[in-house]
Order: C-alpha cells, then structure tokens, then sequence
C-alpha cells in the first residue's frame, strides 16, 4: 500500500485524510481515560453480547421446559424432593430442563435433569452477593442482565413449571403468564406445582382480582395446579404437542 493510499475495512484514505497509525495499532496502544466503558452506548454492546452468547448457545437445545422456584428451599425439604422428580420426568419425556442455574429449587430440577441423563440448563444471573452455578447444570450462561436472561427462559421452552417461591419466582410466573394473555407467546402451558403454596393466590386473583374487574375469568383458565409430578408432565407434554400441530 502507498503512502498516499490508505484502506481501513471498507474505508479507503488518500493524500491528507491518510492517518499515520493503524486501527490495530490505536486499539492496542489506546490508554487513558476509562470512563466510557461505563456509559449506555457501550452497554447496548454487552447487552447485544449477551444476546448473542444466548441464542447461540441455546439454538440447538430441543424441546425444554424452565422451570422456576425458590433459591432457598434446602435438599431434604418437601419440594426440593419434587423438583428431583420433576426434572427426572421432563428428562425422560424428552425435555431439557432449564432453570435459573441457582440454588434451591432451580439445583433440585437440575439434578433430577441431570441424574436422569437429560440435558440440564442453567440461566445463571449476576447478583451481589456472588453465589456459583449449581454442579447439575450441564449447560449453563452468566448473565449481567437479568431482562436478556428472561428472553431465554421464553424463547427456549416449550412450557413453564412455577414451584414455590418468592420475589424472584413470582416475578418470572407472572411474567409467563402476562406474555400468554398478550398473546405474545403463543398459549404455553404453565404448571402451578404446590396446591398448597398457590391455591391461596389463586383464590385471590379469583376473588379479589378478577371480582373487582382487573382479570377476565377467563385468564384463570391460563394455568393449571398440580401436586403431581407426572400429571404435570403428560399436561406440559400434551399441551405443547397440541399447539406445535
Ligand atoms: C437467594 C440466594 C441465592 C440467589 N441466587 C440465584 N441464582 C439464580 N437465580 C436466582 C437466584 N435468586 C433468584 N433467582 C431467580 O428468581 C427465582 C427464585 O427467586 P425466589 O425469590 O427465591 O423465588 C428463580 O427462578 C431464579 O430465576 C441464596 O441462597
């Protein structure tokens, strides 16, 4: 290449517009001032990254199930017990399970998923408090930001199974549940597992909620409860072969 002419990328130079440095070289030896690393437009980029790792990654998964619920549920406890079983089943349904890669529950399904040879997702988020992915994720992704997150748990299943939980699990369940009245996914199924745990709030929405208007009666018909781990998977499994025909 001449002095006088100059190519970077797409871009070609000539006479005075030549620079005298390359890209490489000022990508290389660029230092200094580092606040842009913190600012929005650098942070649409890892966004995008995230996105990218995700789909990516998640591409080829096959039929799977997310299934949300407690961090704090301890092994030995009722429905850590029934998460085994629960990603056990869903793996010899032919599902992968993909949870939020955490522990309590989310390790339960993982380890029923993994124990049973079926492929087990973890969708790990970044907190404060640094907590490790479980050791039954077989396939698992660290996420910064918990809304990119949420887009795999949707986009990568077939079906949702909400155990018992609180904020965090809540916050995913009426998320599913607000995408399928919007129509912005197409009718999943979705498992309360607990009659226990969610009758009470189910007769809430009935009674309070829809009473007062801000539900049709016909939006309590978008889940069902169970307090059976195969019941739940022949729904999940009859459902979702329903809307794929
Ligand atoms: C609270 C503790 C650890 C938190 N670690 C988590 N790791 C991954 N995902 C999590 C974590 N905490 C919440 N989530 C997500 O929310 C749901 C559970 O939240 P809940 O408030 O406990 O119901 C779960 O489905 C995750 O996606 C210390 O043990």
């Amino acid at each position: 290449m001449s002095r006088s002419q100059q190519r970077q990328g797409p871009i070609v130079r000539r006479h005075g517009q030549v620079q005298s440095t390359t890209t490489d070289q000022r990508l290389l030896e660029s230092r200094g001032e580092t606040g842009w690393v913190h600012t929005d437009p650098w942070r649409v980029l890892r966004i995008q990254a995230e996105f990218v790792d995700g789909f990516g990654t998640l591409a080829d998964l096959g039929p799977a199930i997310t299934v949300y619920g407690s961090a704090r549920t301890k092994p030995g406890a009722r429905y850590y017990d029934d998460a085994v079983r629960m990603g056990r089943a869903l793996a010899e349904a032919g599902y992968a399970t993909i949870t939020g890669g955490g522990p309590g529950l989310m390790e339960a399904a993982n380890r029923g998923a993994f124990e049973a040879g079926g492929t087990s997702v973890g969708l790990a988020i970044e907190l404060p408090f640094e907590e490790s992915m479980n050791e039954y994720v077989t396939l698992g992704i660290n996420f910064r930001y918990f809304f990119v997150r949420k887009v795999m748990f949707m986009k990568y299943a077939q079906g949702f199974v909400a155990f018992p939980g609180g904020f965090g699990t809540l916050d995913e369940l009426f998320e599913a549940l607000t995408l399928v009245q919007t129509k912005k996914i197409t009718s999943f199924p979705i498992v309360l597992y607990g009659r226990d745990y969610w009758t009470p709030m189910v007769t809430w929405l009935r009674e309070t909620v829809s009473a007062e208007g801000c539900l049709s009666p016909a939006d309590l018909d978008l889940f069902t409860i169970t307090d059976d781990v195969d019941e739940a998977v022949a729904f999940l499994s009859a459902q979702s072969r329903k809307l794929r025909s």
